[in-house]
């Protein structure tokens, strides 16, 4: 048992949002800020590839990841094992940190989560849930409430609400977000985070979890959470190291966009392309697709191609064979 006068719980931050919200983003923007937090992260991904560690900038930070399940239902268990090796690491001096995020999937309900930190008694002396951190898509958050419960429950449960990608949308379009928004969630403020740019200060130490706001918005809150996810929605995963030919696979992504874009919830993906030497990087929300050119493939790495999607009644064995047409042979 610990002794409460003598110490301080290590506060933590459940950072969730819908599918290619920004979260990687703005998690990105805080691990390279200079201040002097030192942050342990939790990385939880839907599927079977974690794609994400790949995408974020390693510092001096120690990075968990979690990608069996779902963080909210299946890998809970895993989260408590997690939470508990860190706590025993930082007690030995093997670990530095003095906060943890958790980034949670995009398809998450944010309450079994914050709910590990009241209801597992050694969690809860340990930690100090801090806040629930939302992003929102500025661009797809109307959309995506209006289809999908999780999106909701993200908003709903924040403490704070970051928008995201408002330089897509018109300040007459942020105006009805927000009032969307407020009749979600009237707690929080929302700030808006321009490629998750934001005042950390805003976002950490907001001592913003207040356990009797939510339990008179979710009374069950400490009892029985169990939910269940949108049935329609899969994950699949691409894997080859055979490289792709640059014109075919741009030429596949477009095809891609135009024919299941409506259903495509995300996509992502490291890309190895004959002739570059570097990583190409695909990220896409929808119709919205973006590339990039990311690091150079080590020297003693295997230059794999993994893509991963997610959607709903996508057909897989169609786009398994569509990008076996795109590789080099
Ligand atoms: N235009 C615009 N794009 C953004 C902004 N913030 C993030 N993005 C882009 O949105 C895409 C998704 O961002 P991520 O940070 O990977 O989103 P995520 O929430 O971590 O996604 P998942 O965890 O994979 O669901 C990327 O291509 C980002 O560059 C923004 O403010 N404006």
């Amino acid at each position: 048992m610990l002794d409460p006068n003598s110490f301080t719980p290590v506060p933590v931050t459940i950072l969730t949002g819908f599918l290619g919200a920004g979260k990687t983003t703005l998690l990105n923007r805080i691990l390279s800020e200079q201040h002097g937090h030192r942050i342990a992260v939790i990385e939880n991904e839907f599927g079977e590839a974690g794609i994400d560690n790949d995408l974020l900038i390693q510092g001096e930070e120690q990075i968990v990841e979690m990608n069996n399940g779902c963080i909210c239902c299946t890998v809970r268990g895993d989260l408590v094992r997690i939470l508990g090796e860190l706590a025993e690491k930082r007690e030995n001096g093997s670990l530095i940190f003095e906060r943890v995020i958790i980034e949670t999937t995009g398809l998450a309900d944010p309450a079994p989560v914050a709910q590990t930190f009241f209801v597992e008694q050694d969690i809860g002396e340990y930690y100090l849930l801090d806040g629930v951190i939302t992003v929102v898509d500025a661009k797809h958050a109307l959309k995506q409430l209006s289809e999908c419960h999780e999106a909701e429950e993200q908003v709903g449960f924040a403490d704070r609400l970051l928008l995201s990608k408002t330089d897509l949308i018109t300040p007459e379009e942020v105006i009805e977000l927000e009032t969307r928004l407020r009749l979600i969630n009237a707690r929080a403020p929302i700030a808006h985070a321009h490629f998750g740019e934001t005042d950390i200060s805003e976002i950490l130490d907001i001592r913003g979890f207040n356990l009797n706001a939510i339990l008179e918005i979710e009374p069950d809150f400490l009892g029985d959470v169990s939910h269940a996810h949108d049935a329609g929605i899969t994950s699949f995963v691409y894997r080859t190291e055979q490289a792709f030919d640059a014109a075919r696979i741009i030429g596949f992504m477009d095809v891609m966009v135009r024919d299941y874009g409506n259903d495509l919830l995300r996509y992502k993906g490291i890309v190895h392309i004959a002739g570059c030497d570097r990583k190409v990087i695909y990220q896409g929300v929808h119709m919205l697709l973006g590339d990039s050119i990311g690091e150079l493939w080590a020297a003693n790495e295997v230059r794999q191609s993994v893509l991963v999607l997610i959607g709903r009644n996508l057909p897989k064995q169609e786009i398994y064979t569509a990008l076996d047409s795109c590789r080099v042979i």
